[in-house]
């Protein structure tokens, strides 16, 4: 369980007006749950996904990951907390110099696992877990986006995390892609007991993975909800953005064009001059 309490994070530089992008947010992620963060740019989304990693430590409030407060560790014992959380980004940020392999073995090295052999074996057993041990040798620039992300999440399963922290996963992907890349993240969520949080602007990502929505405004969470609400009828969420989820999607208030009018057309074919009709009217007449 990672519970959240009273979270804040102000940031603040010189000379400028400090920046409240968390806002006293309290929050409960189950175990084992896929918890899904949405909001407009700006919201405070991906900063609140940090802080759960303390990647960026928050001004104030707790960070529980299994009753252990992140925030009251030392630097060792944070280090070894760290471990724990994987964590997916939107570009990937895997090393290009690096074949795929190394690149995973690097993130054990980091989390202190000794011995080369064992450091390649848990490598090839996480590239196995999303199908792209055959890439091991490759450079990541010989790779399609899909298959970056499936390495970088390869590169967050090594360590054997209980918690995956996701931000915008899918963003940089084309929709198929995208569905692949959900597809593993449910297996992996499902198989080994995960727990998942996503950060998206991706609506479809929402429905298709999460069990928990969390909607952000403003540095705070506005309003939460079961994800499985979005297919009951009945169910009116508060927010813009839930609102907008349980739409049909991008509706957009065009004025009529040319395109859309019904042009009279006077020259008439010769079979209707025979019948004796009248002109006909045909759509998306241009001139
Ligand atoms: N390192 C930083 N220094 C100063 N301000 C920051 C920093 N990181 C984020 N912010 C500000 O904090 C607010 C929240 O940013 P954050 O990136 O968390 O939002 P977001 O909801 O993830 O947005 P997006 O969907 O556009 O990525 C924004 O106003 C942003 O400009």
């Amino acid at each position: 369980m990672i519970s959240l309490c009273n979270i804040s994070t102000v940031f603040t530089a010189r000379g400028k007006t400090p920046v409240t992008a968390v806002d006293d947010v309290s929050l409960d992620i189950p175990k084992g749950s896929i918890q899904g963060i949405i909001g407009f740019s700006g919201a405070g989304k991906s900063t609140l996904l940090r802080n759960i990693n303390l990647l960026e430590r928050p001004t104030q409030g707790q960070v529980l990951l299994d009753g252990t407060d992140l925030t009251q560790l030392n630097d060792e014992e944070l280090r070894q907390a760290r471990h724990q959380i994987g964590m997916i980004f939107q570009g990937f940020n895997l090393v290009n110099n690096l074949t795929v392999a190394q690149n995973v073995e690097l993130s054990l090295k980091f989390a202190g696992v000794k011995g080369s052999r064992d450091r390649r074996e848990r490598a090839a057993e996480a590239l196995s877990i999303v199908d792209i041990a055959e890439k091991a040798d490759a450079y990541p620039a010989h790779l399609s986006g899909g298959q970056k992300q499936r390495v970088a999440i390869a590169r967050a399963l090594a360590t054997r995390p209980r918690v995956l922290l996701c931000d915008e996963p899918t963003s940089a992907l084309d929709p198929f892609t995208t569905a692949t890349v959900l597809q593993y993240l449910a297996d992996i969520n499902r198989e080994l007991g995960i727990t998942v949080v996503v950060v998206t602007h991706e609506m479809e990502v929402v429905k298709a993975l999460t069990d928990h929505v969390a909607v952000m405004e403003s540095g705070r969470i506005v309003e939460r909800f079961p994800a499985l609400q979005l297919h009951d009828p009945q169910f009116q969420p508060a927010t813009a953005i839930g609102k907008y989820l349980v739409s049909d999607g991008i509706q957009v208030d065009r004025a009529p064009t040319s395109a859309d009018t019904l042009t009279p057309v006077t020259a008439v074919t010769g079979v209707e001059r025979a019948l004796d009709r009248e002109p006909v009217a045909v759509a998306g007449g241009r001139d």
